[in-house]
């Protein structure tokens, strides 16, 4: 199915804590996101995922980022998740084993044919772009050269990468992309969200209409 023309949906990664989820919530979120890989300073467990999952609301997405996780692992979870957020080296199968609807995370580094990855990850509801950085799969906190995006590329994309209320915009405007990810650029500290920051980008994303 074509996705229809509508406003740029917003992820906002890395949640940890209650009071975080509600300024999200409130501003305007579409999905927020559980960081479940525990080499990130942003990780919970998940006894907290089961807590933190539960003060979401009906119709607000929960995503669970995983990177390069057992599938039992992610099934476990699973029961307090809406997607899953592949951010490693996943293969195509593996992920095709998922019972949860999943996207996947790819890393821009040079010479990836993103058309190519289209097709690979067929299954995915969504391929989201993130800046490559060697040794760090992902968090970086810095942009990519947008314009390696196709337009018409065969799945929703959505765009992450060292995103801020500043360049949200432009992002918007250059990149078409269905939905923006973001989640050091409205944080305080790492794994501790700044509700003024979250304000601030939702209201850039709500005011831009892409041309
Ligand atoms: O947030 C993390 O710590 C993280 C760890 C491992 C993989 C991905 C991670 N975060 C995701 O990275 C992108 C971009 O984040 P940023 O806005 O540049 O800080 C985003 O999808 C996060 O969900």
């Amino acid at each position: 199915m074509k996705t229809p023309v509508q406003r740029t949906r917003v992820k906002i990664c890395g949640l940890t804590r209650e009071e975080d989820i509600e300024a999200a919530v409130a501003a305007g979120a579409d999905a927020l996101g559980f960081v479940m890989w525990p080499g990130s300073a942003r990780a919970i467990d998940e006894a907290r995922l089961a807590r933190l999952s539960a003060c979401v609301p009906p119709f607000v997405t929960r995503v669970g980022l995983f990177v390069d996780q057992p599938p039992d692992e992610i099934r476990r979870c699973a029961r307090h998740l809406d997607l899953v957020q592949l951010h490693g080296d996943e293969t195509a199968e593996a992920c095709a084993h998922l019972d949860i609807p999943w996207i996947k995370a790819l890393r821009m580094r040079d010479g990836l044919d993103l058309h190519a990855e289209a097709t690979r990850y067929a299954g995915a509801r969504g391929l989201l772009l993130d800046a490559y950085r060697p040794g760090m799969p992902g968090g970086t906190g810095e942009t990519f050269d947008w314009s390696r995006i196709p337009a018409n590329l065969a799945k929703p994309v959505i765009l992450a990468g060292g995103l801020t209320a500043t360049n949200v915009a432009e992002a918007i405007q250059r990149v078409r992309p269905y939905a923006v990810d973001v989640s050091g650029g409205v944080e305080a500290a790492k794994g501790v969200k700044d509700p003024v920051s979250i304000r601030a980008f939702l209201s850039q994303v709500f005011h831009t209409q892409a041309p």
